[in-house]
């Protein structure tokens, strides 16, 4: 993909937050083996499917995020209890949980995903920069239901070797994509859950119908997710017209005092 917007060869924010999961994950190996996950209580705890309930004729689904920061927005929430806020969602409607767990730069923390789960019960998707096999057995022993996997990170034959060992693990993924040339690059025939991230990771703008015209394309089988920068009852409105399943929604619910009822609020009129 061009971007014809950025200095060349400058590293993108995106290069920066993939340099420094790889670091940390030197660290971590050196801490547990991958075979050590298997000891974890919640790695044998029976997982909630994510795919199932994202989709209902008519109606928007929402996986509503649990974000504290961002490196486009910085902190986003003072006042951040990522447990308090999940059983608000849950409570609220919500029909999956995002869990940011990156920590440098969206101070997420992986240890939220096992203090949330026993609070709610709708499926808990693990937010974060996965690019080793090492994270998926992390992700499954942190308790998480589903995992993002990012086309504009890993693509090809690592994506679907991603893709693969998600699958034994017991884990279903939500594989997100940018540009048209990561969606037509994406094999449907493996992807169950397909995203186009309204947000460019390299520049932050956020186009809408751009990402959802890229959805519209998708096969009917496929579920359809849209993701980032959105806020407004006509957004959702958008979302729905273009015949997509669900939106991803975070910095909206987390910049309202009561998230759960900004979650009602917006979909009030289209569940
Ligand atoms: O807060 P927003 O604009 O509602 O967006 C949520 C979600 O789509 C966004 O956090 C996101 C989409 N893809 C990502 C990949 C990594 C980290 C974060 C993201």
């Amino acid at each position: 993909m061009t971007e014809l917007n950025l200095p060349f060869n400058q590293p993108t924010i995106l290069d920066k937050i993939v340099a420094q999961t790889r670091e940390d994950l030197v660290q971590k190996k050196k801490r547990h083996s991958a075979a050590d996950f298997r000891s974890f209580q919640l790695y044998e705890a029976p997982r909630r499917d994510f795919k199932a309930g994202l989709r209902k004729e008519g109606c928007i689904r929402v996986i509503a995020e649990v974000k504290k920061a961002s490196p486009s927005k910085g902190i986003i929430r003072e006042d951040f209890d990522p447990v308090r806020i999940a059983a608000q969602y849950d409570e609220a409607g919500a029909a999956a949980i995002s869990v940011l767990t990156e920590p440098h730069f969206f101070q997420g923390d992986l240890a939220y995903l096992g203090q949330i789960r026993p609070e709610v019960s709708v499926p808990l998707l693990r937010k974060d920069f996965i690019v080793d096999f090492y994270q998926i057995e992390e992700a499954r022993a942190a308790g998480a239901d589903a995992i993002l996997l990012i086309a504009t990170v890993t693509s090809g034959a690592q994506l679907s070797e991603l893709l693969h060992a998600a699958k034994e693990a017991g884990l279903q993924c939500l594989v997100e994509c940018y540009s048209r040339d990561e969606f037509e690059a994406l094999r449907f025939s493996e992807v169950e859950v397909v995203g186009v991230n309204n947000r460019n990771l390299k520049t932050f703008e956020v186009d809408l119908h751009r990402g959802l015209s890229l959805l519209a394309e998708a096969p009917n089988e496929v579920v359809k997710v849209s993701e980032s920068g959105l806020s407004t009852p006509h957004d959702i409105e958008t979302v729905l017209e273009y015949g997509v399943d669900a939106a991803l929604i975070g910095e909206h619910f987390m910049r309202q005092p009561h998230p759960g009822d900004a979650l009602k609020r917006l979909t009030e009129n289209f569940s």
